[in-house]
């Protein structure tokens, strides 16, 4: 089936009110080049998505946060509900990116809790997995990703409320990539745990790449089979850098 792919960066902790700047020129260059192959999306740090939400108002460029807590409020110094996110302006949120497993011990089970909050605060969930660079060398990755899938989805995971990123947890950050081929094993074996699990559902879950993405590297990753878009990090930082992968899909004008 074809989905229509999503490119989304992820600002990580990265980003003081200067840096919407980058958004303004972001937003500017789709607008003269208006862009209908792929979704775009920033997650920014928490602290400027409402304005990020008022700066882009008109334009094709959705907002997500980086994480969320599973309740909706309450008593959870320094946390921030997936309702909150919503109110800030988010249509979407990560979870269980692997800096927040490695950092914060966040455990599939409690991924799969996050998705559902986001879900019930009308978010779309991006759900990361990946294997670390031991559990590579061990030939352990699709045993690890798929324990990672099992544990971390929630029921009701459709093509409209998820996407899974698949994030090498040693190309993040390190200008390290996967071959071609292993980044096609990997999306295809998550593509049939998806239908195997939902059914026709499991077919319009797009699947993001991560780890390295940068406008040189785009095209060949996000030709793979089974790549419907990108999870980028510190490319995402900088507008320029972030439309030439979004380039990568082609623009009409
Ligand atoms: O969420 C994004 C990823 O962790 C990728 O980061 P990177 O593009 O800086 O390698």
């Amino acid at each position: 089936m074809d989905v229509r792919p999503l490119v989304a960066g992820n600002w990580k902790m990265n980003g003081l009110e200067t840096s919407l700047a980058e958004l303004t020129s972001l937003g500017k260059k789709l607008k003269d080049h208006p862009f209908d192959m792929a979704d775009v999306m920033i997650c920014p740090p928490a602290t400027l998505i409402a304005r990020a939400h008022d700066m882009l108002a008109g334009t094709a460029i959705a907002l997500g946060g980086q994480d969320c807590h599973t309740a909706e409020s309450g008593a959870h110094t320094g946390d921030i509900s997936a309702e909150m996110l919503a109110d800030a302006g988010a249509d979407a949120v990560i979870v269980g990116h692997s800096e927040r497993r490695a950092d914060h011990g966040e455990t599939d089970a409690l991924i799969a809790e996050k998705a559902a909050a986001a879900h019930r605060a009308g978010l779309t969930a991006i759900i990361c997995v990946g294997e670390t660079e031991k559990e590579r060398r061990d030939g352990i990755t699709l045993a690890i990703v798929g324990e990672q899938l099992e544990g971390s989805l929630p029921d009701g995971v459709d093509g409209d409320n998820t996407v899974i990123a698949y994030e090498p947890v040693w190309a993040i950050g390190t200008g390290l990539t996967p071959t071609i081929e292993d980044v096609e094993e990997v999306h295809r074996f998550i593509r049939g745990h998806l239908t195997e699990k939902l059914g026709n559902k499991g077919e319009s879950v797009r699947i993001l790449y991560g780890g390295s993405v940068k406008p040189s590297n785009a095209a060949e990753l996000l030709a793979v089979p089974e790549v419907n878009g990108a999870l980028v990090g510190g490319a995402s930082l900088k507008a320029d850098d972030f439309y030439g992968i979004l380039a990568t899909y082609g623009k009409n004008s």
